[in-house]
């Protein structure tokens, strides 16, 4: 089964938690036609199934906390598997969330052939969350548990850049200045479709 993805290509899709890695996922699909997988939106599936597991996730997804390493992995693992026969390559949103994440992923599945690095203020990715949290129901968009994921997020996902930096696969994405919102790099690979909503 696992071999079905062996050669997968592989985009990891990483920035703190209200950057807009979903949004921009959703115009790369359009575009390149690639699988989203977002593994905080797996987990959320998980979540609302009501199983048991869901509940004990639920728990940690709203203290701001990183859930299980070896859960998420099985779970992006299984969707990409579900996804392979008609896949042209996968974006991973959200993951990893620490280096021994990415590790970990390699040792499993495979290596990276990029990483969409998405850059934003920390008072911007606040401020779209709490306007977020008005609607999103989401249990982890209110002002506590956005401080703890900002904050969880400079100490152990910030690392995970610099990681992959030292490869040379990292594309960096800052949308909030729409003159250099995208690198020349990303327009070169003709990933130019990334760009600020409003
Ligand atoms: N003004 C503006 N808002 C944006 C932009 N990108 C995303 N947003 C909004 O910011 C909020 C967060 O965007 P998401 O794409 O959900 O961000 P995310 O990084 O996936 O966030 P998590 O799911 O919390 O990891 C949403 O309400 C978006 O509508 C942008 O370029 N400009
Ligand atoms: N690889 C991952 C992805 C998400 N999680 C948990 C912890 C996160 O705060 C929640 C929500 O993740 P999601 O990527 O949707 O949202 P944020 O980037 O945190 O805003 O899920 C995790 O523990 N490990
Ligand atoms: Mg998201």
């Amino acid at each position: 089964m696992a071999d079905k993805i062996k050669d997968a290509k592989i985009i990891f899709v990483v920035g703190g938690p209200g950057s807009g890695k979903g949004t921009q996922c959703e115009k790369v699909v359009a575009k390149y036609g690639y699988t989203h997988l977002s593994s905080g939106d797996l987990l959320r599936a998980e979540v609302a199934s009501g199983s048991e597991r869901g509940k004990t996730l639920q728990a940690i997804m709203q203290k701001g906390e990183l859930v299980p390493l070896d859960t998420v992995l099985d779970m992006i693992k299984d969707a990409m598997i579900a996804k392979a026969d008609v896949s042209k390559g996968f974006l991973i949103d959200g993951y990893p969330r620490e280096v021994k994440q990415g590790e970990e992923f390699e040792k499993k599945i495979g290596a990276p052939s990029l990483l969409l690095y998405i850059d934003a203020k920390p008072e911007t990715m606040v401020k779209r969350l709490v306007k977020r949290g008005e609607t999103s129901g989401r249990a982890d968009d209110n002002e506590e548990t956005i401080k703890k994921r900002l904050d969880l997020y400079y100490k152990a996902t910030e690392p995970v850049i610099a990681f992959y930096s030292g490869r040379g696969i990292v594309r960096k994405v800052r949308l909030e200045s729409p003159l250099t919102g995208c690198s020349q790099e990303i327009r070169r690979e003709g990933m130019f479709v990334m760009k600020e909503m409003s």
